[in-house]
């Protein structure tokens, strides 16, 4: 298959690990012999430092003219400590999902089994926890007009939801969870907020008369976040509005052992988005310390948006290797980690490894790994 994929890598540690994602797939690419080219573009903080712009139009055109986009991760200090500052590398992600229109972001979690007992969650607790929160992307209070009053003394944000912007992902939602455990659970604060009333009342009428072998729930959303600490083995299909999902899904990392394994899809018109649910980390540029995983999942969930799901497989069983190997970067391996490149170089070595070797030698041997 041929794609042409545009690549934004960002800001902070962006550029490093999505210069990972390409490592793997080029090599899935060379295994399975599809041709994957790859293009990249200015997005962000960078882009604003270029071009004073966090989107430009040459971006969006890229994206737009591209099978799938393939992001890395966008903020910077200099603005997030400076509340002033008009032009901020965020508008350029937030008017990227909306210009491509991605009303959904598919964010699945999991515990590993290696890393059960590395989480600070109690092991019996996350045994098993498997969910996928679809998270509205384009709507809500991150969207809604922004005003501050002429004196600097008050603010707003408005939050606005329509039915069609609310059944479009809810359906989404209720069709992976028919091929999953039949269960939806919708996160809001309906007990507070009109607009969680309404998607209520939306996801209720639709569960009714499209998806009546769906188990339906709901959870105020300040008690979601207690339980997916607690229980969250409980949920399967968590449904939720952008902000609510942009919350509980970092809160939801803490199970999977870090913010750095968490993938994600960004759906809905033709052109997907593929990008971690982890920000630029800045702390972290350049230091080789940044998890790989993140964006590389993201990739491999990027091929099954294109049916290849043998190539994606290939990806999710090197990521399960390295880590049962403790081949990872700090956040995980704490003691003897790998830098980010590294892990990269290993998951490529697994995925180009055809025969197998790497996989069926019990003595196995990384000689041509370095632990930093
Ligand atoms: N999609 C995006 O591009 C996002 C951008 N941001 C932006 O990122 C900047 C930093 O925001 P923060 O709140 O610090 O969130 P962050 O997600 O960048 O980092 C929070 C913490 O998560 C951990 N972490 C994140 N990514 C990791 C990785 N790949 N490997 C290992 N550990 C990792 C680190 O401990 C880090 O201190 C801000 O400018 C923010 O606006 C934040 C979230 C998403
Ligand atoms: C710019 C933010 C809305 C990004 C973010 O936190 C996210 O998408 O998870
Ligand atoms: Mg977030």
């Amino acid at each position: 298959m041929k794609l042409n994929i545009a690549v934004l890598p960002g800001d902070g540690i962006g550029p490093e690990i999505v210069q990972q994602s390409v490592k793997v797939l080029t090599a899935v690419a060379d295994r399975f012999d599809h041709d994957f080219y790859f293009e990249e573009a200015v997005v962000g903080a960078a882009a604003i430092d270029l071009l004073g712009n966090p989107l430009p139009d040459a971006t969006l055109e890229l994206c737009k003219n591209s099978d799938a986009v393939l992001f890395g991760a966008i903020g910077d200090p200099k603005y997030d400590n400076d509340p002033s500052a008009k032009v901020r590398p965020e508008q350029g992600l937030l008017k990227l999902r909306k210009e491509l229109g991605l009303f959904a972001n598919i964010r699945p979690v999991k515990a590993y089994d290696a890393l059960i007992d590395r989480s600070p969650l109690k092991a019996e607790n996350i045994k098993g926890a498997d969910m996928v929160i679809f998270r509205e992307l384009t709507g809500g209070i991150y969207f809604g007009e922004k005003s501050t009053s002429k004196d600097g003394q008050t603010a707003s944000d408005l939050c606005t939801y329509s039915v069609t912007e609310i059944e479009r992902i809810a359906r989404l939602a209720f069709e992976a969870a028919k091929t999953r455990g039949k269960k939806v659970t919708l996160v809001d604060k309906a007990n507070v907020l009109e607009t969680s009333r309404l998607w209520r009342k939306t996801v209720t009428t639709l569960a009714e008369k499209e998806f009546p072998e769906i188990d339906l729930d709901f959870l105020f959303v300040d008690n979601a976040a207690m339980q997916m600490i607690l229980n969250p083995k409980q949920f399967d299909v968590i449904l939720t509005e952008n902000m609510f999902g942009d919350i509980i899904s970092d809160e939801a990392s803490v199970i999977g052992g870090s913010i750095g394994l968490l993938e994600s899809a960004s759906v809905g018109a033709e052109v997907a988005l593929f990008e971690p649910i982890h920000g630029s980390y800045p702390q972290a540029a350049g230091k080789g310390i940044a998890n790989p995983v993140a964006s590389i999942l993201s990739a491999a969930m990027l091929l099954e948006n294109f049916g290849l799901n043998a190539e994606a497989l290939s990806i999710r069983k090197a990521v399960e290797m390295s880590i049962a190997l403790n081949v990872c970067t700090p956040d995980i391996n704490k003691d003897n980690h790998y830098s980010t490149s590294k892990v990269g170089d290993f998951l490529e070595s697994v995925i180009s490894d055809t025969e197998n070797h790497m996989i069926n030698n019990e003595n196995l041997n990384f000689g041509q790994m370095t632990i930093i």
